[in-house]
């Protein structure tokens, strides 16, 4: 296994008796793209804060790179890079000049700014738009600079605080194959902070369930739909037409009656059917044997929606 590269004991932190972070306890690993995901008010930007060293704990550590966040934040600042929401930038100045400012700010000579811009430039797609003002940059440019501004520093671990929102489809598209390959080829550790599930369930390794400042689940999404629905872990789903009257009913019944069936959903045609095994031939057998049309038979696994949702079911406990 791979060495830790952030970790968080007893994490907690409080704006007067308020609990925005409540003893959070996370490690996560060099290389991994771990999601955050959470609410509005969850607690994410808090915790991402404390990370960087930019807000204290109110007790607990917070250790990013083997370095206490709390105690020495501009040494996690040289090897952390950190894309907020909504980066700034100098309107009127073009991509490449922001990005000169910024590599120079960072200590790099005239040379090397120049050379590692023109590198990133190219590897988030703006080369061609360097020279255009800022000002006149679409929401997805302006985040692929933001990331290009945080890669001139060559850092360890990049922190992203909903770097896709606001930007259409293709785009997000393309910055998450970025962040992708940015793990994958650079070794790069990302943290991915969201409240999109299908995004991070599209890059993560991991994620973190996050509701009222308290982790509430953690893990790969295999085993997070494993531990949730160890009683039913197959979903199949069929679509039938009836070719009398009441025999979607009849069939109903029928179903009901197979061996390691948990669960049934009906919504007119289409059968949800909650199964302890793959009881896919049976489901079948009983569908054609009832004289009905089969159109559809499919199995799913539970992806991070079905997770989402089964913790936030009866929603008291976690919203
Ligand atoms: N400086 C502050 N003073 C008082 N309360 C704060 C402060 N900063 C954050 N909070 C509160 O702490 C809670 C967690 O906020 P935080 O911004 O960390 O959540 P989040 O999960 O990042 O949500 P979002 O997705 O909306 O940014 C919220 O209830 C927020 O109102």
């Amino acid at each position: 296994m791979s060495e830790s590269i952030i970790e968080l004991v007893d994490l907690t932190k409080k704006y007067g008796s308020f609990t925005a972070v409540d003893q959070l306890n996370l490690t996560i690993r060099r290389g991994e793209v771990f999601g955050l995901l959470g609410p509005n008010g969850a607690g994410k930007s808090t915790t991402i804060l404390m990370m960087l060293g930019l807000t204290e704990p109110t007790s607990g550590s917070v250790r990013v790179c083997q370095t206490n966040s709390a105690e020495n934040p501009i040494a996690v600042k040289r090897r952390v890079g950190y894309l907020p929401e909504d980066v700034g930038f100098y309107p009127d100045r073009s991509g490449w000049d922001n990005l000169l400012f910024i590599a120079q700010l960072n200590g790099l000579s005239p040379k090397e700014a120049a050379d590692r811009a023109e590198v990133l430039l190219k590897r988030v797609g703006l080369l061609e738009q360097a020279n255009k003002k800022t000002g006149a940059y679409s929401r997805g440019m302006r985040q692929r600079l933001g990331l290009a501004e945080v890669l001139i520093k060559n850092p360890e671990v990049i922190i992203l605080d909903e770097p896709t929102s606001g930007i259409d489809p293709k785009g997000v598209q393309e910055f998450l194959e970025l962040i992708v390959q940015l793990s994958k080829e650079e070794g790069i550790t990302v943290l991915f902070s969201s409240h999109n599930l299908h995004q991070v369930q599209q890059v993560c390794d991991r994620v973190g369930i996050f509701v009222r400042g308290k982790l509430i689940a953690e893990g790969d999404i295999h085993r997070l739909s494993q531990q949730l629905f160890a009683n039913e872990p197959f979903t199949i789903y069929a679509e039938v037409t009836p070719k009398q009257t009441n025999q979607s009913a009849e069939l109903a019944k029928r179903l009901q009656q197979i061996d390691g069936l948990i669960s049934l959903q009906q919504d007119g045609l289409k059968f949800q059917l909650g199964c302890a095994s793959n009881i896919s031939e049976k489901i079948a057998e009983t569908i054609v044997e009832s004289g009905a049309g089969l159109q559809a038979l499919y199995k799913r696994e539970h992806g991070l929606d079905d997770i989402y949702n089964r913790y936030f079911q009866g929603g008291g406990d976690y919203a």
